[in-house]
């Protein structure tokens, strides 16, 4: 059955009038397929996965087709539970639609295959951090979710049972599911995503698709995409010390400054900005494409929209 979860323009934050951790996010996640989240520590990874799990709603803008059945590896899951193993499982079956009998015969199914088998029956705060990953796993898969969202589900797990997951990820995009997943390991299903994002200054500053061909690792990564930072500061400063290599920068004598820098150099290019004395008030930060259209666009006198995203103070 074919699907796809849509993100519009979603924005995330923890609390009204607080700081952005996710802004301007449009993405598509459709049935069959494997998409990787990338991004550094604190970049909003775990948020978007909460989001895509429906467990977090968004702040600003909107989430359709969400699934009516998700499996969700949290990245840290509850392990203090006071039932066992087989019954927390099959509890999440019931949860997925599945009656009594198949749900249990499901849990032990998924506890075996990833080698929980012999702590079934353990209570859930008595298994080890490794045995309880793995329970935190089969809570996801039990019941065949239609989108699977894992958040370093591999992190605590045994050799063994880390091959298996790996091999439940194919299977489950190969029988029409959606994954989903964060992993630090860039060695992880690596040349098997149908598509990698990653999070920088909020957004989705890089997207790369994968065709047949980078399926088996031989097609290279599309060009990098660049970002455009505006800001404005004391006229007559020149361009700020310290800006990450790749960066170009102007600087009008009225002190608005134009930076383009590589997505992947965009976090520490707003951190030498907002450091700097005299101060930078960034007023957006937008994918150089789209922003040479909205250039295009004014000068031909059409309308402009909004800027997609605040990055500074104020
Ligand atoms: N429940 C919450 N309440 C308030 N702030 C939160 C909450 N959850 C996350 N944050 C903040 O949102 C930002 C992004 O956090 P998130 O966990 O999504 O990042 P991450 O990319 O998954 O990080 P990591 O790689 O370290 O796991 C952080 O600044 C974090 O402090």
């Amino acid at each position: 059955m074919s699907w796809a979860v849509t993100l519009d323009d979603v924005g995330r934050r923890y609390r009204a009038g607080g700081r952005w951790v996710l802004r301007g996010v449009d993405l598509e996640v459709r049935a069959g397929t494997l998409l990787r989240v990338e991004g550094g520590n604190g970049s909003g990874k775990s948020t978007l996965l909460r989001l895509l799990a429906g467990v977090e709603a968004p702040s600003a803008g909107r989430i359709r087709g969400l699934p009516g059945t998700r499996g969700y590896v949290p990245e840290r899951f509850p392990a203090a539970l006071p039932l066992t193993a087989a019954a927390y499982v099959t509890h999440l079956g019931r949860v997925r639609g599945l009656r009594g009998r198949a749900a249990a015969r499901e849990s032990t199914r998924w506890l075996e295959r990833l080698g929980a088998g012999p702590y079934a029956g353990t209570r859930m705060r008595e298994l080890s951090k490794g045995s309880s990953q793995k329970v935190a796993v089969a809570q996801a898969l039990v019941g065949r979710p239609a989108l699977l969202v894992l958040d370093e589900a591999w992190t605590g797990l045994d050799q063994s049972a880390r091959a298996v997951l790996d091999e439940v990820v194919r299977e489950r995009v190969a029988e029409g599911g959606a994954v989903v997943f964060v992993e630090h390991d860039p060695a992880r299903l690596a040349a098997a995503p149908d598509a990698v994002v990653r999070i920088a200054a909020g957004g989705l500053a890089e997207r790369a698709e994968r065709g047949p061909r980078a399926r088996a690792g031989t097609e290279p990564r599309p060009r990098t995409p660049r970002l455009r930072i505006e800001a404005r500061g004391t006229p007559g400063a020149g361009a700020p010390a310290g800006l990450p290599r790749g960066a170009r920068c102007r600087v009008t004598p009225e002190g608005v400054l134009s930076l383009t820098v590589p997505a992947a150099a965009s976090d520490a290019a707003l951190r030498t900005l907002l450091a700097a004395h005299p101060g930078w008030h960034v007023r957006s930060v937008r994918e150089e494409d789209a922003a040479r259209e909205e250039d295009a666009v004014q000068e031909r006198g059409g309308p402009v929209g909004p800027a997609r995203e605040e990055a500074g103070p104020g």
